[in-house]
């Protein structure tokens, strides 16, 4: 769980308190234990002064240290009135111990004999002073020497340090608790509502700003309120044009799509179109224009394709080439358009003779060609063959005229009398002409004709 800002700042702010608490008890330590033990000297001092001085006065009633034990209970005066002095004592100029008191919870014995003068004067815990002859022109008669009390020192330095570790921590405490509370309430409980309002914010509730947010504030916290409001009403700006782009584009989509179906259905209806027109196109290209039948350039490839199915299949194929008789004299009698009103009908009639499996087409002028299917002898393709120059003993009526007209056919069957397109036609057309020549009618191709053809 991550622990809050306020927290974690009171956090360091203590551990550093209490590390500069720390450093200041050890130093204030320090620092009183020095002074404990420069006051224990000065009374060490103090009390030798004083000792060396009561042994100055006797000495100038004539009494020398060494002579009267009245110096016994000066010694245990000193030591009883200071628990911060250990031992006292009064020794002769050689520094043999005349007189000595030491205390009873002292835990090392100095003034003895068998502690060396020069000791005496260079042991750091101890203080002396010389005791001089008024009478004598000052002459030292003797020494004077107080210790001191280490262990009590010592004590006292602790109780003290003890006392200042209490008002540190006291101190602490204090300055925690008043860090707290004004950390609370200059940064949690606005970062706590800064992010409470953060979390709030949601791009469809952007219209209002949060209230928190409105507040006037004049800390670092307002800024960062003023940011965050700052932030949403360009949100709001932001969402607000993004509104507007995207109705933009729903219409510019709209009209586009639109559009694009139009053009799709002009498309569609182009392309519909175009197929007509080359249905249109490729009947016409292969259809006569004046009797609507199938013309030359539909029938030769048409007859070419027969011819192979024809010579796989082994079977027969007929071919027909008709020619009409006195067609000229119509024209050059009666018009042109009396002629091709002729053309029409007669196309018709031949047609109407023509089975479904049979093609029949216009060659150009008034020559015609039938592709005759399913026969099966030339007997029968003969027997066709006459029908349709039956249609022409009938005269063709054309706008009240009654026409005459006749027609040479030529009959040439596949193998017998031509194995290719070429031989075929020429069969026939040989036949057709024999035939004309003869009046018109029906002729079957000569085979002798087509085997020197061949030949
Ligand atoms: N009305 C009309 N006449 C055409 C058309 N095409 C060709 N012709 C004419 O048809 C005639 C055909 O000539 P021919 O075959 O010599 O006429 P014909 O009188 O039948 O002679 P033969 O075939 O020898 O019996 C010509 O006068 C052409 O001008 C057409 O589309 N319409």
């Amino acid at each position: 769980m991550a622990v809050p800002l306020p927290v974690r700042i009171n956090l360091v702010s203590l551990a550093f308190t209490a590390l500069v608490a720390c450093v200041l008890t050890a130093l204030g330590g320090y620092f009183l234990y020095f002074q404990q033990v420069e006051h224990a000297h000065s009374r060490a001092r103090f009390a030798a002064g004083d000792l060396a001085e009561r042994a100055g006065h006797m000495a100038r009633l004539g009494l020398r240290p060494q002579d009267t034990a009245h110096f016994e209970e000066q010694c245990e005066a000193v030591i009883r009135n200071d628990p911060l002095l250990d031992e006292a004592g009064v020794l002769d100029p050689l520094g043999l111990v005349l007189h000595h008191y030491i205390r009873a919870s002292a835990s090392s014995l100095l003034l003895s004999d068998a502690f060396p003068m020069k000791e005496v004067f260079s042991f750091d815990g101890m203080e002396r002073a010389e005791i001089r002859d008024p009478l004598n022109g000052g002459a030292v008669l003797g020494y004077t020497a107080v210790s001191i009390n280490q262990d009590m020192v010592l004590r006292q330095t602790l109780r003290n340090v003890g006392w200042l570790v209490i008002c540190a921590l006291s101190l602490i405490a204090v300055g925690v608790l008043v860090q707290h509370v004004v950390f609370w309430k200059a940064l949690g409980r606005p970062l706590a509502e800064l992010v409470r309002t953060a979390d709030e914010i949601q791009p469809d509730r952007l219209e209002t700003i949060p209230p928190a947010l409105e507040r006037p504030r004049r800390d670092d916290i307002g800024r960062v309120y003023g940011a965050l409001r700052r932030l949403i009403e360009r949100l709001q700006e932001a969402r607000f044009a993004l509104l507007e782009q995207n109705a933009m584009l729903e219409v510019a989509v709209r009209l586009r799509t639109s559009e694009l179906e139009h053009v799709n259905q002009a498309l569609a209806r182009d392309i519909e179109r175009r197929k007509q027109l080359e249905e249109e196109l490729r009947t016409q290209a292969n259809t006569d224009a004046l009797t609507g039948l199938t013309n030359r350039a539909f029938v030769v490839p048409y007859l070419e394709k027969r011819l192979a199915q024809a010579h796989r299949e082994t079977h027969r194929l007929g071919l027909l080439l008709l020619d009409f008789d006195g067609f000229k004299c119509v024209n050059d009698t009666w018009g042109h358009a009396v002629g091709d009103r002729a053309l029409q009908i007669m196309a018709q009639r031949m047609q109407q003779e023509c089975r479904a499996s049979d093609v029949l087409a216009r060659l150009g002028g008034d020559e015609f060609l039938i592709v005759l299917e399913d026969f099966a002898s030339q007997a029968e393709a003969l027997g066709f063959c006459e029908r349709i120059a039956a249609q022409f003993n009938e005269p063709v009526l054309v706008e009240r005229l009654a026409l005459s007209l006749g027609i040479s056919i030529g009959l040439a069957i596949y193998p017998e009398h031509g194995s290719t397109l070429d031989t075929l036609l020429a069969s026939a057309d040989a036949a057709m002409y024999a035939i004309k020549q003869a009046g018109g009618g029906v002729a079957l191709a000569d085979q002798a004709f087509i085997m020197r053809r061949e030949a």
